[in-house]
C-alpha cells in the first residue's frame, strides 16, 4: 500500500512514519509513505504558498497553484489511481469502519492544510472526501494524517505481532472498549490486582475481562453498545456488571 502526503512539513510525516508499527510496516514493504511539499511547486523567488483571505479576516489561506501542482506530482508518482482526502474538522468523522475502507485501498493521497485552510476551489476540484479525526481544531492536518496512517498501517497483513493483533482484535473485533490491565506488583498502595487475574482460572479471567469491557462500554460509551452485536452471555455479564455497579 502507498500513502502520499501533501504537507508544508513533510519531515514531520516522514519522522512519524519511521517509528513503531508504521515504521515496521514500511521496513516490511507493507506500506510506503511519501511526503510532498507544495512549496517545492510554488513559483517565484519567495515560493509563495499562502496569501491573505478575500473578504478580509485573520490568517492566511493556502493557494491553488502550488497545491494543484504538488497533488499532480504525487498522483503521477504511481500508476495506480489515488483518491485525495483532506484532513479537516469539516470532514466525516474517522471511524474504524472508515479505517478499514482506507486500508483496503492500493493507495491514497492525504492533503494537509495549514493556516486557515486551503482555497475552497482546491477542495472542489481535487479532493474526493474530507476526514476529521475529532471535533477540535489542530494547527494543521499533519497530526491528523499521522493518525490515519497509523490506524491504516495496523491493518496491513503482517504489520502487527501476536500481542498487538490481540489488542487490535479486542476493540475492532466487537467494537467494545478495552478491559482494565494490570501488571506487577500485585499489591501496591494504589491498590490490589483483582484476585481473578491471579487465579489461573482462564475461563473466569476471560469472563471477567469480557464483563469489564461490556461494563466500561456501558458506562463510558453507551453509543458503542447500541452498535455491538451482544450475545446472550454478553447480556448476562453486562446485567451482572450493572447490578454490582448499582449495588
Ligand atoms: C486547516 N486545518 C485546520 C485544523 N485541522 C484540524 O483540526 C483537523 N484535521 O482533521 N481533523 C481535525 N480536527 C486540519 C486542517
Amino acid at each position: 500500500m502507498r500513502i502520499d502526503v501533501v504537507s508544508l512539513f513533510p519531515e514531520f510525516i516522514a519522522q512519524s512514519a519511521a517509528v513503531g508499527v508504521v515504521g515496521r510496516a514500511q521496513q516490511r514493504d507493507l506500506l510506503d509513505v511519501h511526503g510532498w511539499n507544495p512549496r517545492d511547486y510554488a513559483q517565484g523567488g519567495y515560493r509563495r504558498v499562502d496569501d491573505r483571505p478575500f473578504g478580509g479576516g485573520p490568517g492566511m489561506v493556502m493557494m491553488i497553484e502550488p497545491l494543484q501542482a504538488c497533488l499532480r506530482a504525487a498522483r503521477e508518482a504511481d500508476a495506480r489511481p489515488a483518491p485525495v482526502f483532506y484532513l479537516s474538522p469539516q470532514g466525516a468523522p474517522l471511524t474504524q469502519t472508515r479505517v478499514r475502507q482506507l486500508a483496503a485501498m492500493p493507495r491514497f493521497i492525504l492533503l494537509c492544510g495549514r493556516y486557515e485552510g486551503v482555497d475552497e476551489r482546491v477542495l472542489a476540484a481535487e479532493v474526493d472526501a474530507e476526514i476529521s479525526i475529532g471535533d477540535y481544531v489542530l494547527s494543521g492536518g499533519e497530526l491528523a494524517a499521522a493518525v490515519v496512517i497509523d490506524a491504516v498501517a495496523r491493518l496491513q497483513d503482517g504489520a502487527l505481532n501476536d500481542a498487538e493483533s490481540a489488542v487490535q482484535d479486542s476493540f475492532e473485533g466487537d467494537g467494545l472498549l478495552d478491559c482494565p490491565h494490570y501488571t506487577h506488583p500485585a499489591s501496591h498502595p494504589l491498590g490490589e490486582v483483582p484476585a481473578v487475574l491471579r487465579s489461573g482460572d482462564h475461563a473466569a479471567i476471560a469472563r471477567w475481562r469480557r464483563m469489564q469491557a461490556l461494563g466500561r462500554t456501558w458506562l463510558r460509551r453507551p453509543d458503542l453498545l447500541d452498535e455491538a452485536a451482544l450475545s446472550k452471555a454478553d447480556a448476562q455479564l453486562l446485567a451482572q456488571f450493572r447490578r454490582e455497579h448499582d449495588a
